[in-house]
């Protein structure tokens, strides 16, 4: 067994063990970057970057399926599946090399390759065939897909995220469990790259949209394209031949259907890899799920005697919120923190932004209704405004006239809280809001911002005034196309 000694040991090569890396390593030259499998990080192998290929080439297909609504007629399109999965190989392989590329600028030396558990608060084993012993320890393990026992019954025809960037070519039907995010965003694209295809549900949630009006507007969008049962009733799941078979009751026909499909598709969920990692005998307190406690602001871990200790946790491992950008900024300040232990420092973090790319788009932009409500002191604090894309000019004429957005400010103050939005690329709207929520400017402050014309923001800004008008700061809309343009 070998022996290392370091000031610093990170588990995980991923976003957050990376940018915990670079940042620790402003401290000191003896930091240990240990990887238990591949190289390349989640995001760029089989996350972020090969989904957004596959939904890029689903676009694609819908625009030129769609053209005919702009008198442009394209005639019959032919996905080529292999041409598809090609290009989504490729790029993604790109992308896998530009962080591999960066890897290889880390010395040989301070990487170690091999599963790592605790032995003790302050030693790991990595693999069979090292023993670390490190002053300080970040987390980094990322998280991993998670499904329900039943889904088992599929056998090999069972598969996440991590196999479809694998096929070579497009199957015929595949059955989505799970109408999350991964579950929309690649259920959606490959409806659209031709692939038949069912969504079942569990519980009503749908992406992450928290607001009952706002769900069941997206329910009703998604399920005018393909089919989507948030609540589904899934009777059997087995395996006949080299298909999945699945019994359900057909949502509004409340018909009995046992239909086949080539893959079940589990997107029910991902669990922080934590569990794996004989956190007993790291001496850290852990809740009911196995997690470590921990500080947003420093991502230092509680010791089980409640003192903060030595160990750090950043990214999908600590299930905060599991999201590049997140897990980014996370791994800076664990590793700054693990750099400046015990003198530690509150590290800045940024309000949330959660973005789905589906179309139309979802997106949530700071705290959710509940921590607004408390933070506001659970008194009837909260104003709301909201404002449709169906009759919004721009929306109209880009024939993307679907959706529906609500803004959150505090009654007095006037101060915007949040939204949640569903409509045409909402991604830029939900930047422009996170930007204003993190300059803390109010509902007056945002509307003296420039609008151009005719632009989908114009639909932000409907929304925003009705927000002013609820906060009494302002006038309600009476004429909308009169004030600022037709189609505002
Ligand atoms: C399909 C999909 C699409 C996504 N799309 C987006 C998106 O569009 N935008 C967005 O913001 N986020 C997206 N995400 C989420 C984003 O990919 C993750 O939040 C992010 O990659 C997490 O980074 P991480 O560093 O925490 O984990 P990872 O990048 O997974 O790194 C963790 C590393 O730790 C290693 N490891 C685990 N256990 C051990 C151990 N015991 N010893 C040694 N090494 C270990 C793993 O092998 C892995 O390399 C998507 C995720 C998926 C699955
Ligand atoms: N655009 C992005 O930023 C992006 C894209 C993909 C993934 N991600 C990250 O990955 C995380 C995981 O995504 P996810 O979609 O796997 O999880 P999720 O939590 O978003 O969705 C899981 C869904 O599965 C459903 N479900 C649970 N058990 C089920 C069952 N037995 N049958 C049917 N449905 C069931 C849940 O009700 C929920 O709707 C996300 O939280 C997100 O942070 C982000």
């Amino acid at each position: 067994m070998q022996e290392r000694h370091v000031d610093i040991a990170i588990i995980g090569a991923g976003t957050a063990g990376l940018s915990a890396w670079h940042t620790a390593r402003q401290h000191t030259d003896s930091v240990i970057l240990i990887e238990g499998g591949e190289y390349g990080t989640t995001c760029a192998r089989v996350g972020c970057m090969p989904s957004k290929l596959l939904i890029a080439a689903a676009e694609a297909a819908h625009q030129a399926r769609s053209a005919d609504g702009f008198g442009v007629k394209v005639g019959e399109i032919d996905i080529d599946g292999h041409a598809v999965m090609a290009r989504i190989k490729r790029e993604r392989d790109r992308f896998v090399q530009q962080v591999l590329g960066s890897m290889q600028r880390i010395d040989k030396a301070d990487r170690m390759e091999g599963h790592a558990r605790f032995e003790t608060p302050h030693v790991l084993l990595v693999g069979s065939h090292s023993r670390v012993t490190a002053r300080c320890i970040v987390i980094a393990t990322g998280s991993r897909n998670d499904w329900p026992d039943f889904f088992d019954a599929a056998g090999d025809r069972l598969v996440v995220n991590d196999d479809i960037f694998d096929w070579d070519s497009l199957p015929e039907s595949v059955a989505v469990f799970g109408p999350g995010i991964i579950g929309l965003e690649l259920g959606q694209a490959l409806h659209r790259l031709g692939v038949r295809l069912r969504i079942f549900g569990n519980g009503g949630s749908l992406g992450s949209l928290e607001d009952d009006a706002l769900r069941d507007y997206a329910d009703r969008t998604f399920n005018e394209s393909f089919y989507l049962d948030p609540e589904a009733k899934v009777e059997a799941i087995e395996r006949e031949g080299d298909q999945v078979v699945i019994t359900f009751i057909e949502r509004g026909t409340g018909q009995r259907l046992t239909e086949r499909f080539d893959y079940l598709l589990a997107a029910t969920g991902r669990r922080p890899n934590v569990d794996t990692l004989d956190l007993d005998k790291a001496g850290l307190a852990l809740n009911d799920k196995g997690l470590p406690y921990f500080n947003r602001f420093t991502l230092q871990c509680r010791k089980s005697d409640d003192i903060p200790g030595h160990v750090f946790i950043a990214g999908d491992a600590n299930h905060e919120l599991p999201l590049l950008h997140e897990a980014n900024t996370q791994g800076r300040i664990a590793g700054d923190n693990a750099g400046r232990y015990p003198a530690l420092r509150a590290g800045r973090r940024n309000v949330p932004l959660a973005i789905v790319f589906t179309e139309p788009q979802i997106a949530k932009v700071g705290a959710n209704r509940e921590e607004m409500e408390q933070r506001c002191g659970g008194c009837e604090c909260i104003a709301m405004g909201e404002a449709s894309f169906e009759d919004q000019g721009r929306a109209v004429v880009i024939r993307q006239n679907r959706g529906l957005i609500k803004l959150y400010a505090e009654h007095g103050t006037g101060q915007f809280l949040g939204a949640e939005l569903f409509g045409p690329r909402i991604e830029h709207m939900a930047h422009l809001l996170a930007w204003s929520l993190e300059q803390r400017m109010s509902v007056n402050r945002m509307l003296e911002m420039p609008f151009y014309h005719p632009v989908l923001e114009e639909g932000l800004r409907s929304a925003l005034r009705d927000l002013n008008a609820a906060l009494m700061q302002g006038p309600a809309i009476t004429e909308r196309c009169m004030e600022h343009g037709p189609g505002d």
